[in-house]
């Protein structure tokens, strides 16, 4: 073990021999702070003590601190604890309480006190286990102690696609095939009883009058019908577990995706966005429908055609295979009409689920404007246009489920016309021959029946893949960037080079070329609404890229910096605030796990928050909705800048801070803001308020066309007021000369 205590005293680490290679360092110490400092101080001597591989948990691993684990959330703890995992490529069992049933090492997590590594046993009932205060031998764990199986993973490509995650996901999780297929094939079995039981029954009982023949047999086809009822039961149930995980894993993954996509790179369209990321939950049904009836309802078809052939011979089997084929080749023929229709009903759900988003987001605008009807209008024509898609694809469907019902009454007509020939004729089979033949034949032609609604399955997974696979196609942060930088700390020079960038749909792109801030700087940008003010502080936080040029944050290009240290070191307010749902104390201390209480005190005094929120009983506590519902605009904005002042970061990206402010509340802000900016840190403040400009000694105007003006503060007024006095001018002269005209032109000759 490397003792980290001497870096700050508050981490634990485990070595690369005991911890099975991987390094974790883990806190349980309420007021622990990863200092970035500390951390690469670790991570030299990890290096030094020889282990090649390792990870750190970083401060974005807010989910870590005991102060989430004594709040709310203990479960979002959990889960959050796996995603990081997932992200340090850790392979994470399940939760459990039972530590001898797993396999070593494991994290525990003991209530009230934290996380412990267990790295291996030391004896029967004995474990060597590594905390904050360093390593233990413990042998009584406190009553609701958890363990976490965590091993390293071996190296896996992380999937580039959607349908590459899919493959991983349903490779992963294949033992249930096994299963279900020994499930399948025994209950399959079993169903032969209920037909040979017929055979026994008219062959042997009716015949010859053997009534404890009768007896038995009926007493052996109830147990075996009981027992398919349990088999069936137990595949179901096996089913039911592998789609859970299924479906955790690829919803998971499939948010985790969305989350890293970079902001330039969001689909327009929400409603869409939200369809396309729930398409998996189709995906995942067809995929599973499929390994189903490729691995045992078509084995099995086989399997019965061949009962067929030993108890009727080759005539009779033949009689369900040729209705097998011509029922496939018909249900075959209508896979692209299906595929067609199933699609186009998706996509209008999409469109019609956008429709949905759009409404309960701009509702009060819409019913500002009295302008209802235009959505509504669009619900309905896309309302028509599904319900007419649902219903081709319905008709298709049950042409489909006739045909194949039509060709399983002929195959069960044929066969028994077949039979009785033979029985008749060459007395080659017997009526209860016939009859258990006739039994299974509609086993033969099951799967054929399913045929219809696995190509609608088909068609609906084909699009929802293709939906996805648009999702995997944005580019997400850090974009081609293999090893992203980690820079410890940054003093704040920005510099813009050459960029180009467009939103899209945007014909004429932002550009601008050869402008800088110097450390230690405190700029202004002013400028006309739309003339790229927001676009450029965007561009300085990283969460845009350019799509030509180069945005550099100390000289190194802002899109090489990990996203999540971006966020660490830059203190970015954007323009319009949406909390997230939950308290106020979690909106406030978002991504700021380690800020001590009277931090947080300090920060809703200076904003004047804790006034705000003074005559509310919960205090903190108070809930917030979706979007921060329940809170005014300014109350929102004054949440986000409280947030903001408590980061420390030393380079600060303000646009429009105080836009929905009062007079007073907004003075609050200033000192508090004039407070924390410290000599030394950087600033950028975009506004359109002349009194926020006391926070900056450098004056910047924007124009669509690029930069206008730029120099110190006081000499841009200047020049802006003497512009203004000469457009004035200007301007009263062409009104004088415009009067002199009319009058002359009115004046008597
Ligand atoms: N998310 C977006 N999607 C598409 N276009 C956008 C988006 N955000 C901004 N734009 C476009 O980029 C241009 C610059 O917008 P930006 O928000 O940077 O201007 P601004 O100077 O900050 O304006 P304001 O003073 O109104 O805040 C505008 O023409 C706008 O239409």
């Amino acid at each position: 073990m490397v003792d980290a205590s001497g870096s700050d005293g508050l981490v634990t680490m485990m070595d690369g021999a005991d911890a099975g290679a991987t390094a974790v360092i883990l806190s349980a110490t309420r007021d622990a702070s990863f200092s970035h400092e500390g951390l690469m101080w670790l991570s030299q001597q990890l290096v030094s003590a020889g282990v090649t591989d390792y990870r750190l948990l970083s401060r974005d691993s807010v989910m870590l601190s005991r102060h989430f684990l004594s709040e709310d959330a203990a479960d979002f703890h959990q889960v959050a604890l796996l995603e990081l995992f997932e992200k340090l490529n850790i392979e994470a069992g399940e939760w459990t309480t039972e530590l001898a049933l797993i396999a070593l090492p494991a994290v525990a997590l003991i209530p009230d006190h934290g996380y412990a590594f267990v790295y291996a046993a030391g004896g029967p009932g004995e474990w060597l286990v590594e905390t904050q205060v360093g390593r233990r031998q413990y042998s009584a764990w406190p009553v609701g102690t958890l363990f976490l199986p965590a091993s390293p993973a071996s190296k896996k490509a992380v999937p580039q696609t959607a349908e590459e995650l899919f493959e991983t996901i349903l490779r992963k999780d294949r033992a249930w095939v096994p299963l279900a297929a020994v499930a399948t094939t025994l209950s399959s079995i079993l169903l032969l009883a209920t037909s040979l039981y017929s055979m026994q029954v008219y062959d042997r009982v009716i015949g010859q009058g053997g009534l404890s023949t009768l007896i038995v047999l009926t007493v052996g086809v109830v147990i075996a019908i009981l027992v398919e009822l349990g088999l069936k039961l137990a595949r179901s149930s096996i089913m039911d577990r592998a789609i859970n995980a299924i479906d955790v894993d690829a919803s998971v993954s499939v948010y985790a995706r969305l989350l890293s996509v970079r902001l330039d790179q969001m689909p327009a369209s929400l409603g869409t966005l939200a369809a396309q990321v729930r398409g998996f939950e189709t995906v995942r049904a067809f995929a599973l429908a499929r390994i189903i009836y490729l691995a045992t309802d078509l084995p099995f078809a086989v399997f019965f055609l061949m009962v067929i052939w030993m108890i009727g011979g080759f005539a009779v089997a033949m009689v369900p295979a040729i209705a097998f084929v011509i029922a496939a080749a018909g249900g075959l023929s209508l896979r692209r009409a299906i595929a067609k229709h199933a699609t186009n009903e998706m996509s209008v759900a999409n469109m019609r689920q956008g429709v949905l988003v759009e409404t309960i987001q701009s509702a009060e605008s819409v019913k500002a404007a009295g302008a209802g009807w235009l959505l509504q209008g669009r619900w309905n024509s896309l309302s028509r246009e599904s319900a007419n898609e649902s219903m081709k694809l319905k008709q298709l469907n049950d042409h489909a489920a006739h045909f194949s019902g039509l060709m399983q009454q002929l195959s069960y007509v044929f066969l028994v016309a077949t039979g009785a020939y033979l029985a008749v004729d060459g007395r080659t089979m017997t009526v209860g021959a016939i009859i258990a033949c006739s039994i299974i034949s509609g086993r033969v032609l099951g799967p054929v029946a399913a045929l219809p609604g696995l190509l609608v399955q088909w068609g609906n997974s084909k699009i929802a893949l293709d939906h996805l696979e648009k999702l995997f196609e944005l580019e997400r942060d850090n974009h081609g960037i293999l090893q992203s930088l980690s820079p410890s700390h940054v003093q704040g020079k920005l510099e813009v080079r050459n960029v180009e960038f467009a939103w899209r749909g945007q014909t004429t792109p932002f550009a601008l070329n050869g402008f800088t801030v110097q450390p230690g700087e405190r700029v202004g940008v002013i400028g006309s609404v739309g003339s790229g003010k927001s676009t450029l502080l965007k561009l300085f936080a990283g969460v845009i890229k350019a799509s030509k040029g180069v945005v550099c944050l100390d000289g190194m290009d802002v899109q090489h910096i990990a996203a999540d240290r971006r966020s660490e070191l830059i203190g970015y307010l954007p323009q319009t605030t949406r909390l997230i749902s939950g308290t106020l104390r979690q909106n406030l201390t978002l991504g700021l796990p380690y800020v001590s209480e009277d931090l947080l005190m300090a920060a809703i005094q200076a904003t004047g928050l804790a006034e705000q929120i003074a005559g509310r009983p919960e205090g903190l506590d108070v809930r917030i909705s979706e979007g921060g519902e329940g809170l005014s605009g300014g109350q929102k904005q004054l949440v986000a800048l409280t947030r903001l002042l408590m980061c420390q970061s030393s380079l600060w990206l303000l646009d429009e801070p105080t836009s929905s402010m009062d007079e007073g509340t907004e003075e609050r802000c200033l000192m508090a803001l004039k407070e924390q900016i410290r000599t030394g840190q950087t600033l950028v403040l975009v506004t359109h308020k002349a009194r926020l400009l006391d926070l900056v000694d450098r004056l910047v105007v924007l124009t669509p066309q690029g930069i206008a003006l730029d120099g110190p503060k006081d000499k841009v007024l200047d020049a802006l007021r003497q512009r203004a006095a000469a457009a004035q001018q200007q301007q009263s002269g062409i009104v004088t000369t415009k009067s002199n005209l009319r009058s002359s032109v009115q004046a008597p000759s």
